[in-house]
């Protein structure tokens, strides 16, 4: 599998974010997109994730499921965790498992692998921001999907977390997955660096 983007140009309220940019990420790596604030990093997942339009360019995939588009065979973590609050842990799960579709995982076994379990049954709107993003990151594991989109993942991990989730990342990419991800830090895991927008 081979996901590329070619000559994209990001335009966001009008002005340009970034132009000319070209990408290539292959099954069982992952790409770590560096680069200031402001540069397009979010944007450029945005435009993977078919949540933008690219004003240039165009994205492809080579391998993956030709009846599929790029979107509906990625997983998109934004910044912002997407929860639902009122619902537990186990509920945020099993409304993703329904809303992405798919054979979904065992919810308990994805709780523990990011080790939740003992906040199973709590309401998400209970979580610590760390606990809120082990529950994103468990979405991950709720429905395979081979490309994985991350926003700064580690944000708000601590180092026994950021640690289990190297592991769940290295195991994604072991069984084919792609990943490529937004980053200020260290991933945690072998990277091959996208920058863009000059150093940071
Ligand atoms: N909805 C929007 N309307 C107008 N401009 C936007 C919008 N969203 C983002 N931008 C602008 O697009 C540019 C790129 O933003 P983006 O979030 O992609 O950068 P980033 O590299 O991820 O930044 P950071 O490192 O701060 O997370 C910024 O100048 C930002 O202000």
């Amino acid at each position: 599998m081979r996901l590329s983007g070619r000559n994209l140009r990001c335009l966001r309220g009008g002005r340009e974010v970034f132009a000319g940019l070209d990408f290539d990420a292959v099954a069982g790596e992952a790409v770590a997109i560096v680069g200031p604030n402001g540069a397009g990093k979010t944007s450029l997942l945005r435009l993977i994730a078919d949540l933008l339009m690219p004003a240039e360019g165009t994205i492809t995939l080579e391998g993956g499921d030709g009846e599929m588009t790029v979107a509906e065979q990625a997983h998109y973590l934004g910044h912002r965790d997407a929860m639902k609050p009122a619902l537990t842990v186990t509920e945020n799960l099993t409304f993703w498992a329904d809303f992405l579709g798919g054979p979904p995982a065992d919810p308990a076994a994805c709780i523990a692998a990011v080790g939740l379990s003992h906040a199973a049954a709590l309401p998400a709107g209970f979580l610590s921001a760390g606990q809120r993003r082990r529950l994103s990151i468990a979405r991950l594991l709720t429905v395979r999907r081979p490309i994985w989109l991350l926003d700064e993942p580690t944000a708000a991990l601590d180092l026994v977390s950021q640690r289990v989730f190297a592991g769940l990342m290295t195991d994604h990419l072991a069984t084919g997955g792609l990943i490529i991800a937004a980053t200020h830090g260290p991933l945690g895991i072998p990277a091959r660096e996208l920058r863009i927008g000059g150093e940071a």
